[in-house]
């Protein structure tokens, strides 16, 4: 499993980018959903405010703060919306607008100072909890947010001169006891979060990997394989396949063991990978039998590849826990035609092709239509 830092985030930078692309949908729901709880009280708080305030010029000062930040929130929510994959410029956003929202509810317990008493510290130790739980981008910029957040609250009150010593000092109290329970709940959440993430890719990569080999297993195979087959014959580009048998691998088996066989099994898969392009579907297709896809592929090229993977495996010796052994392959391979193939036909004729190579000497390509000896 791979290995979580103290702030409950993936110490590989890859896997927790991974992680953070998964999360992603999920964060954009909370935030859409904040987004909107969030207008509509910063709605009915302006109503409230122009029920209760008397004085035109602070009511203004305040409705000035609560449009900026409704305004600033909507931008960002438009932003969450349309970036529809993962963006760590919608976390930092996320981030401002947060700031912005613990700077505006510090200004306008400054302005009503005659609340400072009442709403002032529960309110903002509600929304710092709340930020903690709720909107975990990365616990550095959460606690950032809040840690300034409440700074500016305690400065704001000292500087303005509305609360006393004693309150200043008791809010303070309350800040650390609360930014210290939000960190400690954000980083066990994110731990768990994560490690429910490890299991889960763990689990993908089992039911898509073959144990043994470490390439696609058949279903898997077989599945993207299709799926390229058919985008093919939509759009009328070349698609080759190549089915792969091991040569005389019972006889293995039988005089060395089945360990012995597994080691060659798992050295043919790493070499062919090697010789494949990224782009190409490699995977076990049962037994001693791998199968590649190759999309964009005419047969004159798939019979290059095809080469190249014969060789691969017959050139040099394998090196097992036994005994250097001389292996080689045989290939059939396939084209997708101009009239247009189910993936399972296109299969067939592979497998055809190689019954042929194996039928005719074996360590060998060949195709339904022609044979190119080694
Ligand atoms: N060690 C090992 N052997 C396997 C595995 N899967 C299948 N086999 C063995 O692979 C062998 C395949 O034998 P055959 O189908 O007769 O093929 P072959 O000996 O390569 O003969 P040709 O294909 O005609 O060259 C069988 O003995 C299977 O038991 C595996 O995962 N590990």
């Amino acid at each position: 499993m791979s290995k979580i830092d103290w702030m409950g985030e993936f110490i590989d930078p890859e896997i927790e980018h991974s992680f953070r692309k998964y999360e992603w949908n999920e964060l954009r729901r909370r935030m859409m959903f904040a987004s909107f709880a969030g207008a509509l009280a910063y709605c009915l708080g302006l109503i409230g405010d122009y029920l209760m305030i008397s004085s035109e010029s602070m009511f203004r000062e305040i409705a000035v703060i609560r449009i900026s930040i409704l305004i600033v929130g909507l931008m960002v929510s438009l932003l969450g919306y349309f970036l529809d994959k993962y963006s760590p410029v919608l976390n930092k956003a996320v981030c401002i607008l947060l700031l912005l929202v613990l700077f505006g509810e510090s200004a306008e317990i400054a302005i009503k100072s005659e609340l400072i008493a009442y709403v002032g510290i529960p309110g903002s130790s509600v929304l710092v909890l709340l930020f903690y739980l709720s909107f975990p981008p990365r616990f550095k910029d959460v606690m950032a947010v809040c840690v300034i957040g409440c700074s500016t609250f305690l400065i704001t009150c000292w500087v303005l001169g509305y609360a006393s010593l004693e309150y200043i000092y008791t809010s303070f109290l309350m800040f650390l006891v609360v930014n210290c329970f939000g960190s400690y709940v954000y980083i066990q959440l994110s731990t768990v979060r994560r490690r429910e993430y490890c299991a889960l890719e763990e689990l993908k990569k089992n039911a898509e990997i073959d144990g043994l080999t470490q390439v696609y297993n058949r279903r898997k195979v077989l599945e993207l394989g299709d799926g390229e087959v058919e985008l093919a014959n939509n759009y009328n580009h070349d698609y080759s396949v190549i089915m792969i048998d091991v040569d005389n691998f019972k006889g293995v088996n039988d005089m060395y063991g089945h360990a012995v066989g597994d080691q060659v099994l798992a050295e043919v898969a790493n070499r062919c990978s090697k010789v494949l392009r990224d782009v190409d579907i490699f995977g076990r297709y049962g037994g001693e039998e791998f199968v590649v896809y190759l999309p964009y592929t005419n047969l004159s090229t798939t019979l290059v590849v095809a080469e190249r993977l014969r060789s691969a495996i017959a050139d040099a010796t394998f090196e097992t826990s036994r005994i250097p052994l001389h292996m080689s392959i045989s290939l059939g391979a396939a084209t997708l035609s101009k009239e247009k193939q189910t993936p399972r036909k296109l299969l067939e004729l592979a497998d055809e092709a190689l019954y042929t190579a194996k039928n005719t000497g074996k360590n060998k390509v060949c195709t339904v239509q022609n044979t190119i000896p080694s």
